[in-house]
């Protein structure tokens, strides 16, 4: 954003301004139809109030394209929801200006047996068109998602990607001020996901206001001005996109160093002891630990395993995953033909050597699993470590592969 379109966006009136919201959910904590069977009647004693938001404020300016970030379950989603009005805080307030579109879960606000056509109508009224501005905008709703003969087939035979691209069609056609998107957009294809960041850049040259729930810091980076990370329903940090990235990152790095920690503490209680364990998962790069590393570099992930007894042959595989938890690498040595050991009892380590990561920029998490020689799995760490890849403006995705564009007449 160049300095004069950001005096601009902060001399701004604030469309959304969020005052010390909180929202509690009652749990059930029995769970099983005997459970409640027995608990029925003192159902009370058997409830626990869950505090997915407490005390969130800030004030969002018209024109800025703000980024919700934060871990799994951090209210991300829920306090999205309270933007758009569709779920009520439980304390405190949200003021809103101007009129409001929000592509929220998958679905909602459509209904499964109408059509694709019929669903327009409806979803459009609800987002607060006229059945005549409906009319005269509904080619362009119909041409935008790609949705084609299907808009008069019943949207429960619908594909979730057909699902995000008529939703997505519908809530920008209806002359949004703010735009709120949920991770539906994670859903359509890359094609379509393209287009409706196109549409989105669109809406912020418009001066529109745009409030995205997303996981991917390149993806907020990308589109987002401000980042406001959320944490087991706190306001985290505010600021920067690029800074509540880095604060997103480091908020990952601790949960995920509570999580091994949690697993090293669970070995400690003895449930199950497997005859092996993983004690450690280590990215080296150039010889020495490393947390971020450079694309088309080299890498080793040590694993150290810790054996009760001495054992002939034994397995490991490794998987590299994203944020989102889609893999992006899985290998180990049943899929190369080959095994561990013999191997004395007490400590053993194992390298994966990766001579060119070509990996695009992003965050990356390593899980490990060893078993025994008949493939019976031992034990499992998820996110044992973790690595960072440094984003490039010159492209998106996962794979980092060397690309030229260049120019060529036809005659
Ligand atoms: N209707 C509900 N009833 C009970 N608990 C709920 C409800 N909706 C959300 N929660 C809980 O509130 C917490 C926050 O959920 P929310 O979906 O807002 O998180 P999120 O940051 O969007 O997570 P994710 O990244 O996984 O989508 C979670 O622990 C979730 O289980």
């Amino acid at each position: 954003m160049s300095a004069e379109e950001a005096a601009a966006v902060s001399a701004s009136p604030d469309v959304v301004v969020i005052d010390d919201v909180s929202k509690s959910f009652v749990i059930r904590k029995d769970n099983s139809i005997k459970e409640r069977l027995v608990t029925m009647g003192r159902g009370k004693a058997h409830q626990e109030r869950f505090d997915a938001l407490k005390g969130v404020s800030f004030a969002i300016p018209a024109g800025s394209s703000i980024g919700l970030l934060g871990p799994n379950g951090s209210g991300k989603s829920t306090l999205l929801k309270i933007i758009g009005g569709i779920i009520d805080p439980s304390g405190g307030s949200v003021r809103r200006r101007g009129r409001l579109a929000a592509l929220l879960e998958l679905g909602a606000g459509f209904h499964p047996d109408l059509s694709g056509r019929d669903n327009v109508y409806l979803n459009a009224s609800i987002l607060g068109l006229t059945k005549e501005e409906t009319d005269a905008r509904f080619d362009s709703i119909v041409d935008f998602s790609e949705i084609g003969d299907f808009i008069d087939t019943q949207v429960k035979f619908y594909s979730s990607g057909m699902y995000v691209r008529l939703a997505f069609a519908v809530a920008v056609h209806t002359d949004p001020d703010v735009l709120l998107v949920d991770e539906v957009l994670a859903v359509g294809d890359e094609a379509f996901q393209r287009k409706c960041m196109d549409k989105i850049r669109q809406f912020q040259k418009e001066g529109r206001t745009i409030i995205l729930v997303s996981h991917s810091a390149s993806q907020v980076m990308e589109v987002c001005d401000t980042g406001v990370v959320l944490d087991r329903g706190h306001v985290a940090y505010i600021g920067s996109a690029a800074e509540a990235t880095k604060a997103h990152r480091e908020i990952l790095e601790g949960r995920r160093k509570e999580n091994v920690e949690a697993h090293e503490h669970n070995e400690d209680e003895g449930a199950a002891r497997p005859s092996s364990r993983i004690t450690g998962v280590t990215v080296f790069s150039q010889g020495e630990p490393a947390t971020e590393v450079l694309t088309g570099s080299a890498i080793e992930v040590r694993i150290t395993v810790d054996h009760d007894s001495d054992v002939d042959t034994w397995h490991s595989s490794l998987s590299i995953d994203t944020p989102h938890g889609q893999q992006v690498f899985g290998s180990g040595t049943r899929r190369q033909l080959t095994s561990h050991g013999p191997t004395d009892r007490g400590l053993s380590e194992v390298r994966y050597q990766f001579p060119h990561i070509n990996f695009a920029g992003g965050q990356y998490f390593i899980n490990v699993e060893i078993a025994d020689g008949e493939g019976t799995p031992q034990d499992v760490l998820w996110q044992g470590a973790t690595f960072f890849v440094p984003i490039e403006f010159r492209q998106t995705g996962t794979v980092n592969a060397e690309v030229s564009i260049t120019d060529v007449s036809v005659d």
